[in-house]
């Protein structure tokens, strides 16, 4: 229960005069904060942020007019984007907030992504045909902090408007962008809130007092997300039902103490984002609240990307390499790469006009604008290195490639291709067709001549021409690894280390395998090294 000062704050804050003041002062602050520059911008015509994410798909409704001529000029605006921390990782579909959260910054206004350590433990029915389950305190804050950490890195890497593409070229700014960049503004900043930090102090008396009385149940019923459940079998719980002024009062606490003055979501949050706007309305009694959603981005299926359906595209690379990451955009279907280049990427629209143009030239290789769609949403979400990483995975595992492995890279990858532990003694000397199929990559040695005879079966990326090949030292990568390809179908062999004894006593090595291979060992003394002499001294006893 909340402290008796926490409330008294409460309540001051409530009182309407205090609020008009608070608001005119946080008004002439960020006008103030304007740098010297700005008036000479003014001379540049704008539009605004709303005018840009219109132009690329980017707006469903907003909640008033005014949010168009607000947005014209740099600073006005102070827009969140709220994520329950229902998972360790944001999904795709979450991007959509992380892009347009930086489509604010970029025209200069600043943001806020909150995560909702008190709403994830409540659950929002927006959308959803059943309760959903509780989440425990422990993974409520172990998702958090992943999911702060995530999108702080993510944000970070928004691009400013001034930057250049990697081609070098000119990213083409937006006009309002230029404007930006020729008076010398920077880019707004972001902040990463949780609504649990004024949630665990408010009691419900304070709520039901303060919140609950400017509510009206009828309103609240009206809502999409409440709609559905009502008509649903097993209905809906209060506590469901409460979310939507959870939501609410996190916009007018925002709005109040820290000048938030727009909230935005998928479309799926228009009850929640403008129960906010109704709260602000009626509680601090003043206009200049505004909403904004964005279409949800749907599979081609028609659902939702979300992360409660199989084969989530989750951001973080714990949970998605991004290689896979990476490749999922790289194997776009032709009909939406154009229309995820607009939403997902900072790409100019002239850019991406002119991309499409080129896919109709004859000539144009098939997956040229997948690729570069795959680079920059890689780029955003994985940094310059996430990008590299899944350059190289996606060079290392394409047959054919002259790209020298190493295990580093193939390991990297490991997760995302099938792949067997072998020993040592068992892979080194053996038929190569014998392997192709005791490692389940083809069914049958017969098929195994038959694809090398047709030049599709590669070792290391190098086409295997003779079916008496036998597996050399030189061919296991770095001693540990293997990558067999029947055509792009890839089988990584990894050396098994489980057998490892626990201790051997070098002298006897040497006495059990020859001086050459005990140097190696004396060299490189790591445990699959270890394992290795261990594998050849069992050869040689
Ligand atoms: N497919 C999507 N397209 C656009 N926005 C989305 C999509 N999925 C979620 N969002 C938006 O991301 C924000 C956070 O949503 P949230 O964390 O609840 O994810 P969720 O996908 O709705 O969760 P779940 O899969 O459990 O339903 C909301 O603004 C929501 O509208
Ligand atoms: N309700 C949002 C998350 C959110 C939480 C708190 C907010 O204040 C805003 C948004 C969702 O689940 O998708």
């Amino acid at each position: 229960m909340a402290s008796i000062a926490m409330a008294a704050s409460l309540r001051t804050f409530l009182r309407p005069h205090r609020c008009r003041l608070l608001l005119r002062q946080s008004r002439s602050l960020s006008a103030s904060a304007a740098p010297p520059g700005a008036a000479a911008a003014s001379t540049v015509i704008r539009r605004s942020v709303v005018e840009v994410l219109r132009e690329r798909g980017l707006v469903e409704a907003t909640t008033s007019e005014s949010l168009g001529s607000a947005s014209a000029s740099p600073r006005e605006l102070k827009a969140y984007c709220g994520f329950d921390p229902t998972a360790e990782s944001l999904h795709l579909g979450n991007l959509l907030g992380l892009v347009v959260l930086s489509w604010f910054r970029r025209c200069g206004h600043n943001a806020v992504a909150l995560v909702g350590g008190a709403t994830g433990r409540v659950g929002d029915p927006s959308g959803k045909s059943a309760e959903r389950p509780e989440l425990n305190l422990a993974a409520v804050e172990t998702n958090s902090n992943a999911i702060k950490s995530l999108i702080g890195q993510i944000l970070d890497r928004a691009p400013e408007p001034s930057q250049h593409s990697q081609s070098g070229k000119n990213l083409n700014l937006e006009q309002n962008e230029q404007a930006l960049v020729n008076s010398g503004e920077k880019m707004g900043s972001f902040q990463i809130l949780d609504n649990y930090d004024w949630w665990k102090d408010i009691t419900l008396l304070d709520f039901l007092k303060e919140v609950g009385r400017f509510a009206r149940v009828g309103t609240m019923i009206a809502k999409e997300s409440v709609k559905k459940r009502l008509m649903s079998e097993d209905g809906m719980s209060y506590t469901e039902f409460t979310y939507q002024l959870l939501q609410g009062y996190d916009f007018l606490y925002m709005f109040r103490n820290m000048g938030v003055n727009v909230q935005i979501g998928g479309s799926d949050q228009w009850g929640n984002i403008t129960a906010g706007t109704e709260l602000i309305r009626k509680i601090l009694q003043v206009e200049g609240a505004h909403g904004l959603t964005f279409p949800l981005l749907l599979k081609s299926d028609g659902t939702k990307f979300g992360k409660t359906e199989d084969g989530a595209i989750w951001l973080s690379p714990k949970m998605l390499s991004p290689y896979k990451f990476y490749q999922y955009f790289f194997s776009v279907p032709d009909i939406d790469v154009i229309r995820f280049m607009k939403i997902l990427t900072f790409m100019s629209l002239d850019e991406i006009q002119e991309l499409e143009e080129s896919m109709k030239k004859p000539g144009y290789v098939p997956n040229t604008i997948q690729r570069r769609l795959a680079e920059e949403v890689t780029r955003f979400v994985h940094g310059e290195e996430g990008l590299e990483e899944a350059l190289k995975a996606t060079e290392a595992l394409r047959p054919g490639a002259q790209t020298q492995l190493d295990s580093q890279t193939i390991e990297g990858i490991a997760d995302d291709v099938p792949s067997c532990f072998l020993p040592y003694g068992q892979v080194l000397k053996s038929p190569l067709v014998d392997l192709a199929v005791s490692t389940g990559l083809l069914a049958s040695k017969s098929a195994v001549r038959r694809l090398i005879k047709q030049g599709g079966l590669y070792l290391n990326n190098i086409r295997i021409d003779s079916e008496d090949k036998l597996v050399e030292e030189g061919d296991v990568v770095d001693g540990k690894v293997l990558l067999l390809s029947a055509g792009k179908k890839n089988k990584m062999v990894r050396i098994r280390a489980s057998h490892v004894p626990a201790s051997v006593d070098r002298a006897q090595m040497t006495t059990l395998v020859g001086p050459e291979i005990s140097a190696r060992f004396v060299t490189q003394n790591t445990t699959i090294r270890f394992w290795w002499v261990w594998d050849c001294c069992q050869g040689y006893k």
